[in-house]
């Protein structure tokens, strides 16, 4: 068979642009090569599959044999990997006085932000594979806070993870290595211990901060328990990929606070007691952030590698069902030619065997978070007002056809329950109406904001708002609703028992189209 062989300068990257039906496989020929900070192995070819858009650096000259050139290709000295080296090599530096140290001390606790598409998770991948290359057994946490671009679950959710080996870049599905829970733990890229909080969208909002913060928070307290087991845990630090969103000011601004800004960001900062933030091609966002924090919080600009893709909608939402569908079914299997190339192969994981089955709509209780589906305002005697609780979880009645429609084909996040979780059913007593507290007339000079409260029963509410900021346990997506039985049938990664019949539901939709 017939390979490209292409010799690359030292200092300089190929990049490549993989389309929806191309993949190839590289193998090194000579020299020290390296993708995403993860070295390439020597004489193996190394798969690389659809829709992936990366560059293979040469830290020396170097040779390297593609199977199949993809349409778009090109070499470029302009990469922004010195800084990224320089960057790391100070963060390596704080590792080893935190370890040094030993006594807790956290080691460096390192924020991305940026624009969209300015290359903030391929700089995170970067410096996670920088520290995990360095032969210190360093084992960083990875935060993924980017629901869009989740780091190893699916699109909606925001997670923690510890990778202990440099993280592959063979697909775009998982950036940061996939979770056992997903994929068979025996493979390479499987082997990412970690845990998913759901968002359920894949963009965090000032509607939704509410629920953000309390996730966030959750994730904090975990880091910080792992941080108080594991010493080496604490001494490698974090990494923290972000949304673009968060370059918007009022992001998370709400009336009662009006001036804030940055909130979400901020509260990302406290909670992880970031003390290093590197802002990607931002000026504004870079002096706002100087302006915003105190000096010990260093702030850093690095400039956006040219090589970064400005991805359209089209391709995310590509990139998206890629994801849902790799937690469901694993990995596509490499295509007979890559399969048929001569030499070894890095290997792959397996595919799985995703089951299907049907759930009765009473024992799979569908929560949604934040929703209103009690009496309209105007139905409210006049002067009074509804204030519900932003994370009050409500339970979906599949029953009406708008609710059916709005749920087919919806990814739903099993959470566990606690026994104390169940809310006791009201008493006849308080079951008679909700109580309307009727707004006092305000004083003058009086700017106070909690004059409107109410407390309603109106609706089921089987569960406390704490459950719609548990550590999620798996996936399942509804494929169909048979409103005759009462029935739903659910795609699950692996047969057997649901881990908990309690499911929270977002604006996360997958259909299957492959
Ligand atoms: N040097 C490079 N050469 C080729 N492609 C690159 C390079 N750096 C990044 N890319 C690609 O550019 C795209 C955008 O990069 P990346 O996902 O890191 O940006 P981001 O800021 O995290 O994006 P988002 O706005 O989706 O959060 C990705 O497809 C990535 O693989």
């Amino acid at each position: 068979m017939e390979y490209e062989a292409l010799d690359i300068d030292p200092g300089v990257e190929w990049r490549f642009e993989l389309e929806a039906d191309e993949e190839m496989a590289v193998r090194v020929a000579s020299g020290s090569v390296s993708i995403n900070a993860e070295e390439l192995p020597p004489s193996t070819w190394y798969p690389i599959h659809k829709l992936t858009k990366s560059a293979i650096y040469a830290h020396e000259p170097a040779q390297i044999e593609v199977s199949s050139l993809p349409a778009s290709h090109y070499a470029s000295s302009s990469t922004n990997q010195s800084q990224i080296l320089s960057l790391h090599l100070a963060l390596e530096q704080r590792r080893i006085l935190a370890k040094r140290v030993s006594d807790g001390t956290i080691g460096p606790r390192v924020m991305l932000v940026g624009p969209t598409s300015s290359g903030k998770t391929t700089v995170a991948k970067n410096l996670v594979n920088l520290a995990l290359s360095a032969g210190m057994g360093w084992t960083p946490c990875v935060v993924g806070l980017d629901p869009s671009s989740p780091a190893n679950l699916i699109p909606g959710s925001i997670s923690l993870s510890l990778p202990s080996h440099p993280l592959p870049t063979h697909h775009v599905a998982h950036p940061f290595g996939s979770s056992p829970t997903s994929l068979p733990s025996s493979t390479l890229a499987a082997d990412v211990s970690t845990v998913g909080w759901w968002y359920g969208h894949t963009e965090p909002s000032t509607k939704g901060s509410d629920i953000w913060k309390k996730l966030v928070s959750a994730m904090g307290e975990r880091w910080k328990e792992r941080c108080a087991k594991d010493p080496i845990a604490a001494a490698s630090g974090l990494i923290m990929d972000t949304p673009s969103a968060f370059t918007n000011p009022t992001l998370g601004t709400k009336k009662d606070d009006p001036k804030a800004r940055y909130a979400l960001v901020l509260q990302a900062i406290q909670t992880f007691d970031i003390d290093v933030i590197v802002v990607i091609g931002h000026e504004k966002l870079t002096i706002d952030l100087l302006r915003l924090l105190p000096s010990s919080i260093k702030v850093l600009r690095l400039p956006k590698s040219g090589g970064v893709v400005d991805n359209d909608d089209t391709y995310r939402e590509l990139v998206h069902a890629f994801q849902v569908r790799c937690y469901f079914y694993g990995e596509p299997p490499i295509s007979k030619t890559i399969q048929a190339l001569r030499g070894e192969s890095v290997p792959r994981e397996l595919g799985l065997t995703p089951y299907s089955f049907q759930i009765g709509w009473e024992t799979l209780i569908v929560l949604r978070v934040g929703e209103e589906h009690s009496a309209p305002s105007s139905a409210l005697p006049l002067g009074s007002s509804r204030m519900l609780s932003p994370t009050r979880l409500t339970r979906v009645d599949p029953s009406g056809p708008a609710h059916t429609v709005r749920l087919l084909n919806t990814v739903l996040a099993i959470v566990a329950i606690r026994p104390d979780d169940r809310i006791p059913k009201p008493t006849s007593v308080n079951k008679s109406a909700p109580t309307i507290i009727k707004s006092p007339k305000k004083e003058e000079g009086d700017d106070g904001e909690e004059e409107e409260k109410e407390e309603d029963d109106l609706d089921d509410v089987p569960y406390k708002e704490e459950v719609g900021w548990r550590e999620v346990l798996g996936f399942v997506v509804i494929t169909n609703i048979d409103s005759q039985r009462r029935k739903y049938t659910l795609l699950s990664p692996t047969p057997g028992k649901l881990p908990s019949t309690v499911a929270i539901a977002g604006s996360v939709e997958w259909v299957d189209s492959e």
